[in-house]
């Protein structure tokens, strides 16, 4: 038995009608935003399972207004009294529909739905009625049952009744009128009938260019490649007359999934105008998602004219509104989008944000990150989301979080080392490990909390005096710089007092403690960077010193500088408690390292942290 149907026995290719060797959409680029038109209170909601109350569309306009959207397709008012009363709603209640903002419904070519969609309409400073007829072979030979003629005469007699309606309301009301002739089934359509049935609707119209004739030309069902609708859409916008008193609109499904380089390559194509849902709902696989469309704009460096900067305010609102979520993964708006997992990508955000930053001193904001298409924060999301850590995600990453949470950055091969700790952590749990996981991991493993100080090393006091030569006497080379350290140093909680010389402080602490604990540890590296600003200034000091096996490395934070040193050299020599560097002290027991640790790393990484306390650097 086959597996498969074989689909060349189904299904027909598609081919459009006309062939357009000499296309030039091709070569053209999107310089400027189209007029947008929402249609989710319409194509949107006659798509959902339970269509929107008065209440939630109430709240969906007055966001598309926020937005920006200037043509809003309010409903179908021939539908239901709630699509009706919603209509007249956002004309009659004060404040909801700005005089810039234009109120459009949808009819069929039926008199009697016409004469009910004008009635929705009255007394609207500005509407725009949208008719529709399909046109296709398929729905004249099978839902219509008639002719090219029959359908041309159904869309005249019918704008004529338009016409005459639109005349009387604006004579009585003073409504500005827009007229939108959709050929529905427009990309399964002859391309050159279309055109015909619509320079017949035209010449009924009679459009001005100050308020142009829409011509809405649907893929009612998207069936092609997104080229072939572009070749149809330069076909007509090549042979509709009086093309300054047409505004050519775009409305694309996404049955093929491929909506928005539809309405993109529509728009080189000489489109003026896109309908649309925000995040792409309609009918199927949905209308054409204005976000995306939007946001591709503005990362073009295009301003999209509508304004996005509250992207959890709007996903709110839609979702709540229509009770379907946003994928994470969706185009700009998904909560996953600009989260980075996996090391590489993390190292190149890392660094990417350290060389925009430094391009931003000199005046340059232009955004150039890698792997992130737009400022996250142009969309009013948090950097927080940016780089999230699991098993696949490297050192670039996790320094990183470090730097944004604690401001602290880190050397590179302390990057390394502390990356170690982190990857033993997550593959125990397997999962996600969290920020404040991992920013309590690293306070824990180099000793920045008080609970560490218990039973390791800690500075309580010093002095350093300068020994070196002085008065006329110039060193000749650095073991003449001599200090001397003076101080008491709690070991395991117990105070004892430490004295040492050396070329410098830190140097002068470890023969301090060598002399009192019986182990030499060497400064193998050194850094140090100031955080914060003015009176809040503290230097932040890194320091790796080793026992000639191994290497350790510590951190210290303090206001003054020859502290934060003396502190970082604590921090490693406590970690080299563990391995039992120091005779004088032994390394606690894994039961007590994670007691320590209780006071202050979340119960899930517990484990993970026991492994990385005994087995770390
Ligand atoms: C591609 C799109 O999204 S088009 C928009 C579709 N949206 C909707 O349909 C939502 C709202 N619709 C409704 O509430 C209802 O369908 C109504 C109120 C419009 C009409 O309801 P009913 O009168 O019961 O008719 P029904 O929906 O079955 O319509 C079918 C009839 O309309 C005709 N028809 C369908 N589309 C059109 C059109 N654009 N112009 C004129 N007649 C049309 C059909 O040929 C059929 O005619 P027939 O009864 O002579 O065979
Ligand atoms: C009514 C028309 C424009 C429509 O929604 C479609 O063809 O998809
Ligand atoms: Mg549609």
């Amino acid at each position: 038995m086959p597996m498969l149907t074989d689909p060349s026995k189904k299904y027909n290719k598609f081919t459009p009608s006309i062939k357009l060797s000499d296309r030039t959409w091709p070569d053209k680029t999107i310089d400027k935003a189209p007029i947008w038109l929402s249609t989710d209170l319409r194509d949107g909601n006659q798509s959902l399972a339970n269509p929107m109350s008065i209440e939630a569309k109430t709240r969906f306009w007055k966001m598309l207004v926020k937005l920006g959207v200037k043509q809003i397709e309010a409903a179908f008012p021939a539908a239901s009294d709630t699509d009706f009363n919603f209509v007249r709603s956002v004309i009659e209640t004060p404040g909801l529909t700005p005089d810039d903002v234009w109120v459009q419904v949808l009819t069929p070519a039926r008199a009697d739905l016409i004469k009910r969609s004008f009635e929705s309409v009255a007394g609207a400073k500005r509407a725009v009625i949208h008719m529709y007829n399909a046109t296709s072979p398929l729905f004249r030979d099978v839902v219509f049952r008639n002719s090219k003629e029959d359908t041309i005469k159904l869309a005249k007699e019918h704008t004529e009744l338009v016409r005459k309606l639109a005349d009387e309301y604006s004579q009585k009301y003073g409504t500005i009128f827009a007229y939108e002739y959709s050929p529905e089934t427009f990309t399964q359509t002859e391309t050159q009938f279309a055109v015909e049935i619509c320079q017949v609707v035209k010449s009924i119209w009679k459009p001005t260019a100050e308020v142009p004739i829409i011509f809405n030309l649907p893929a009612t069902v998207e069936v092609g490649t997104p080229n072939t609708y572009a070749d149809q859409i330069e076909y007509f916008c090549r042979h509709i007359g009086e093309r300054e008193k047409v505004h050519v609109s775009l409305h694309p499904h996404n049955d093929r999934g491929s909506g928005v380089a539809a309405a993109e390559l529509g728009q080189l194509a000489g489109a003026d105008r896109v309908e649309g849902c925000v995040f792409g709902n309609g009918e199927r696989t949905g209308n054409v998602d204005l976000v995306t469309l939007a946001m591709n704009l503005y990362s073009q460096g295009i301003s999209p004219n509508l304004n996005f900067d509250d992207m959890l305010s709007v996903i709110d609102t839609v979702s709540q509104c229509t009770g379907l979520p946003v994928h994470p993964r969706h185009p700009y708006a998904g909560e996953l989008v600009f989260t980075a997992f996996s090391g590489s990508h993390q190292d190149a955000i890392k660094k990417g944000f350290e060389a925009q930053q430094k391009r931003a001193e000199n005046g340059d904001h232009i955004w150039s990150m890698p792997y992130l298409p737009i400022d996250p924060a142009d969309i009013g999301c948090s950097y927080e989301a940016v780089i999230r850590v699991n098993s696949q995600s490297g050192k670039g990453g996790i320094a990183y979080l470090v730097k944004q949470i604690l401001g602290m950055d880190l050397p590179r091969r302390m990057q390394i080392s502390f990356y170690q700790v982190i990857q033993k952590v997550s593959d125990m749990t397997g999962t996600e490990i969290s920020v404040d996981d991992i920013i309590n991991t690293f306070k824990q493993q180099y000793y920045l909390e008080e609970f560490s100080n218990k039973g390791r090393l800690a500075l309580r006091n010093f002095s350093l005096e300068d020994t070196r030569g002085g008065g006329a006497h110039t060193p000749q080379d650095a073991s003449e710089y001599t200090r001397v350290f003076k101080g008491r140093i709690a070991v395991d909680g117990e105070s004892r007092q430490v004295e040492g010389v050396g070329n410098g402080a830190m140097t002068a602490l470890l023969n301090g403690l060598e002399k009192q604990l019986g182990a030499h540890l060497s400064v193998k590296s050194y850094e140090e960077h100031a955080i914060g600003k003015g009176s809040y200034v503290q230097a932040a000091s890194y320091v790796n010193v080793s026992d000639g096996t191994k290497d350790y490395w510590g951190v210290g934070i303090d206001p003054d500088a020859a502290a934060s040193g003396l502190k970082a050299v604590l921090s490693a020599a406590s970690q080299a408690c563990q391995d039992n560097v120091f005779p004088e002290v032994k390394p606690v027991s894994t039961a007590d390292a994670i007691k320590n640790a209780a006071a202050g790393v979340v119960e899930n990484v517990k484990d993970g942290v026991n492994a990385a306390v005994n087995g770390t650097n």
